[in-house]
């Protein structure tokens, strides 16, 4: 298939397409040549346009390595077992770029609340107080203040518990962050409060993890009944949608946050912290 590049010169972006490429079928840009020496990588670095992040994602390791090395059996030659090989990784990043451009596209659809002049601008306030609901500042205070005010030996644990939850998320999701650095969605507006160096990138919503481990750990450490236990379920939820509407993820992020959190829970699970364990730690500080 013709890249019709040459037709169509003066345009920012385009959609990935898929192309024929020494008789396979691979991404390739409606407008720009692809680049043969930036590697391959879904989710780091992505330009502020999403479009110039999409193309550079979906460049095919096939286009990289040249055509010499793979015939496909249409040119009359019979594909090796190197062939065969080869193959798969391309057949899985063709499926991982489509991915990420359903996600880009449906993320900047969701973001519906990105600016005050949206289409749905007028519930930007309430997705805010979302926003503020699972902030790390408000957890972090609330639990500490939880702690202090404690009198019973069990509020206690449970309190110091959520607290090591909270500072060991933090931990890892900006390791997370630092290491994929998948910028924030281009319509999203940088007007969140307290943030690190690290929230300048997307990958995994902090919100999100945050609220599948709080939500979980709400769930089995306290005696709730069963109409706030569906609220739990619903705020956590719409925490998580409320980081697309708000144009500061992309859903992929949320989707990722929710299972980090999920499994964050049973680190805390595992290496929960006994009166005995404190008390020895504390023995050994003083
Ligand atoms: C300052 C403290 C204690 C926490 C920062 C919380 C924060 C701003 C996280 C970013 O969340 P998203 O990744 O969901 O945008």
């Amino acid at each position: 298939m013709p890249s019709p590049k040459g037709k169509n010169p003066g345009r920012g972006g385009g959609s990935p397409v898929l192309g024929s490429s020494n008789g396979r079928y691979d991404f390739m840009s409606l407008t720009k040549p692809l680049s043969r020496s930036s590697p391959p990588n879904l989710l780091q670095r992505q330009g502020s346009d999403p479009t110039t992040a999409r193309l550079r994602a979906s460049e095919s390791p096939t286009r990289r390595r040249g055509s010499g090395s793979s015939v496909g059996s249409a040119s009359g030659q019979t594909l090796t077992e190197e062939d065969g090989i080869r193959l798969n990784p391309s057949f899985l990043h063709v499926a991982l770029s489509s991915l990420l451009a359903i996600d880009l596209w449906l993320s900047k659809r969701l973001g519906v609340c990105a600016c005050e002049d949206s289409s749905w601008g007028s519930v930007r306030p309430l997705m805010k107080l979302l926003e503020i609901s699972g902030h790390g500042i408000p957890w972090l205070a609330g639990t500490a203040y939880c702690l202090y005010k404690s009198d019973s030996a069990a509020g206690q644990e449970v309190m110091l518990n959520l607290l090591m939850g909270l500072l060991l998320d933090l931990v890892l999701v900006a390791i997370i962050k630092a290491v994929v650095r998948r910028r924030r969605p281009a319509h999203n507006r940088m007007d969140m409060f307290a943030t690190f160096s690290v929230d300048s990138y997307s990958f995994p919503s902090g919100h999100a993890t945050r609220a599948a481990l709080c939500g979980r750990f709400l769930l089995a450490h306290l005696v709730l009944a069963a109409p706030l236990r569906v609220l739990v379920w619903l705020w956590t939820g719409l925490v998580g949608l409320s980081r697309v509407l708000l144009g500061r993820h992309n859903v992929t992020d949320v989707i990722f946050g929710f299972w980090m959190g999920y499994c964050q829970y049973n680190l805390v699970e595992m290496l929960w912290l006994s009166p005995q364990t404190l008390q020895g730690l504390l023995g050994q500080l003083a």
